[in-house]
């Protein structure tokens, strides 16, 4: 198994960040953007100013916007947002053929159906070799080329161990893992609890109830995950702590910012409006809701986040209820 040509599908910071790091590693890349505009500037200039503005990106990183010309790939990363990974991969579904391992690189769960991305990917491309790469890693240190740890998730250990040996290099350390959902769900439910992180902030309350609520936080998300079948362990690894450490405690983190500015008195409509990225916890947040009710696991400061994001219930109340819960032993 060799990974030498590799396809990226979506060009938003991540996806152009990772297309990046490849292709200084030697690989060749592809990378599809949906944008025409990001296609030109990337092909053109060498730079993606609507998505990964401020970094110069290799010349030898080519984008397309024909998901065909990912078709001689040996694997390929799937980097749209979760909201549109059922969409992107149904298109991108004649492209892959059988042995290509698709690697899903987005961190959500599907508002409509509950679902984590990989399981999107396994009903939109039948048989497909699916591998989940996630962990704590803003776009912008590893396009600039700082180390990051990553983990890299496939139930084929042996072909999870040879695309983690392949894609990671001295910037980027990949471990394997053979806990799929374990990872996923560790990147997709720190981002709802980076915006309560983020209202804490905002809200000036200080490093003592911000301590507490990623503390609670986690165990919501180590919660889900027992009942979910991820190991305990995976979620104290880099795609469950460690991404929870990074974005609840870096306002360079979307989601942490918007909660920020939640906590300062914005409305959710006016922050969305200013910014073209996308804030993956605010989708997140009914679908993680819904799917702990189902499940009656206990989740209430992920309930919180999808109290205000929906305007239920305001900022000062949904702490204050948080607050006079009644006590109880730690777990
Ligand atoms: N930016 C980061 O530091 C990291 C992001 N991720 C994850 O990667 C995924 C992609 O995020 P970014 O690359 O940051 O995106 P971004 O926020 O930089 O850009 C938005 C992306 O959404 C795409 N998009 C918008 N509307 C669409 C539609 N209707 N159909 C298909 N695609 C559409 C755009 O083409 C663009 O690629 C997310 O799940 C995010 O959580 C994971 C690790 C790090
Ligand atoms: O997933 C990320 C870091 O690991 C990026 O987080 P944000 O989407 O909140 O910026």
């Amino acid at each position: 198994m060799t990974f030498d040509r590799i396809g990226v599908v979506g060009g938003g910071a991540w996806g152009t960040a990772l297309a990046q790091t490849l292709t200084l590693a030697g690989r060749d890349v592809i990378l599809w953007a949906r944008e025409s505009d990001v296609v030109e500037d990337i092909n053109a200039r060498h730079v993606n100013r609507t998505f990964l503005p401020g970094i110069d990106l290799d010349p030898r990183l080519k984008a397309t916007h024909d998901l065909a010309d990912l078709g001689t790939a040996d694997a390929i990363l799937l980097v749209a947002p979760a909201q549109h990974t059922r969409t992107v991969s149904a298109t991108l579904q004649p492209v892959v053929s059988k042995d290509v391992p698709v690697i899903v690189c987005a961190k959500g769960v599907e508002q409509g159906s509950g679902q984590l991305v990989a399981q999107i990917v396994s009903e939109t491309i039948p048989g497909v070799r699916l591998a989940v790469l996630s962990g704590p890693s803003f776009a912008a240190d590893v396009a600039r080329g700082f180390p990051a740890a990553l983990t890299l998730a496939c139930r084929n250990e042996a072909l999870g161990r040879a695309l983690a040996e392949q894609l990671g290099d001295r910037q980027l350390r990949l471990y394997w893992s053979d806990d799929v959902v374990g990872v996923e769900l560790g990147g997709a439910l720190k981002n709802v609890l980076a915006i309560a992180a983020g209202i804490v902030d905002g809200k000036g309350l200080g490093a003592s109830a911000h301590a507490a609520l990623v503390t609670r936080g986690f165990a919501e998300m180590r919660r889900l995950g027992k009942a979910l079948g991820a190991r305990p362990e995976t979620m104290m690894g880099l795609s469950g702590f460690g991404d929870l450490v990074l974005t609840a405690g870096s306002p360079q983190s979307r989601n942490m910012s918007l909660g920020r500015a939640l906590g300062q008195g914005e409305t959710l409509d006016a922050v969305l409006s200013k910014r073209v990225a996308v804030t993956e916890g605010v989708y997140t947040a009914a679908a993680v809701a819904r799917l702990a009710a189902e499940k009656r696991i206990e989740m209430p400061i992920t309930d919180a986040v999808h109290a205000i994001l929906e305007g239920r219930t305001s900022v000062d109340n949904a702490i204050a209820d948080l607050m006079k819960r009644p006590f109880k032993a730690e777990d």
